[in-house]
């Protein structure tokens, strides 16, 4: 049964709730001019939107079967918060600043995302990693920085150009031995670690490239990653099209497709979470169709 949701605005303003010592500096009157350390420059695409009216809107299940629940949504200026609370490593920013001026840069994870995806490598203790679309580097590196120097991670691309960047990143930070770097489409890659016999050998793998092909993606990273290991999808949430059903493009109806498919699978338990545009997170319960086994 599907729940009902409303929207309702906070009762009261998110900066008179809080004490004075825990407001952050954008909830102060310099709304517009105060940015966390590691932006230099304004972000400019939270500008374009930042409300006049500074109160959050709260998600309310109106479903009894959900209590009433109430589940913060994030506004421009909470999202800046977000970001102040991130812990960003110097040589990320340094990356993201630069990728900042170049075409695409908005496909770069959200430094929140790449965090806990850090944060992820390091609780499973990887030592083996797949990364399927790194452009100019950013997820990657934050990946390759939070495992150990024995660690590798392979890093499918098939741009030369933004490759050149994230090698050059991968230098300056000390971390291009850990990283394996495979200049050609993804599908060939992976069927290549496949066939080179490195099935069940990997701990982590993450996917943030065509949306059109995250079901064959997913089912060659399967093969890759052990039992136990993660499989994180990112875009899920696909700028909230995937939720709405008067859109039908390839993409949309791709990852509405993957979606479905997975909350299926019995093969693995998934966690979506909404953090940049949805990333869920998948570990692999069982090698084969395992009937019967619990799904979380
Ligand atoms: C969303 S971006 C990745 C962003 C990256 N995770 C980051 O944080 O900077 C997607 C990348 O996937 C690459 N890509 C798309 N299709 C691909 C394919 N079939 N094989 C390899 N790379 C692909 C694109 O060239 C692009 O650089």
């Amino acid at each position: 049964m599907l729940a009902r949701f409303g929207v309702v605005a906070m009762a009261t303003p998110l900066a008179v709730r809080l004490p004075p010592a825990l407001r952050p500096p954008l909830l102060s009157s310099k709304l517009s001019t105060s940015f966390p350390p590691f932006l230099s420059c304004p972000p400019k695409r939270l500008l374009r939107s930042l409300p006049t009216d500074t109160r959050g809107p709260m998600v309310v299940a109106d479903d009894g079967m959900y209590g009433r629940k109430q589940v913060v949504s994030l506004t421009p200026q909470l999202y800046h918060y977000v970001l102040s609370n991130v812990r960003e490593p110097q040589i990320l920013r340094e990356l993201r600043e630069e990728t900042s001026t170049m075409h695409g840069s908005q496909m770069q994870v959200s430094p929140d995302q790449a965090q806990l995806l850090a944060m992820l490598v390091q609780i499973m203790g990887a030592k083996k990693c797949i990364e399927v679309g790194i452009y100019t580097g950013y997820s990657s590196l934050a990946v390759a920085l939070a495992l150990p120097d024995s660690g590798r991670l392979v890093a499918c691309e098939r741009d030369g150009r933004c490759l050149e960047v994230a090698k050059r990143f991968y230098e300056q930070a000390g971390v291009s031995h850990k990283v394996d770097v495979r200049h050609a489409l993804a599908v060939d890659t992976l069927n290549s670690l496949i066939l080179s016999g490195e099935t069940n050998s990997y701990d982590f793998a993450f996917v943030d490239a065509d949306k059109r092909m995250y079901n064959e993606y997913f089912e060659l990273l399967f093969q890759l990653v052990r039992t136990g290991g993660l499989i994180i999808m990112d875009n899920v949430l696909w700028h909230g099209k995937v939720a709405d059903p008067g859109v039908n493009d390839p993409k949309t109806v791709s990852l509405r497709n993957f979606n479905r498919k997975i909350l299926e699978d019995k093969r693995i338990s998934i966690s979506m979470v909404p953090v940049g545009d949805g990333m869920t997170i998948c570990r692999k319960i069982a090698d084969t169709s395992a009937q019967g086994l619990g799904c979380v």
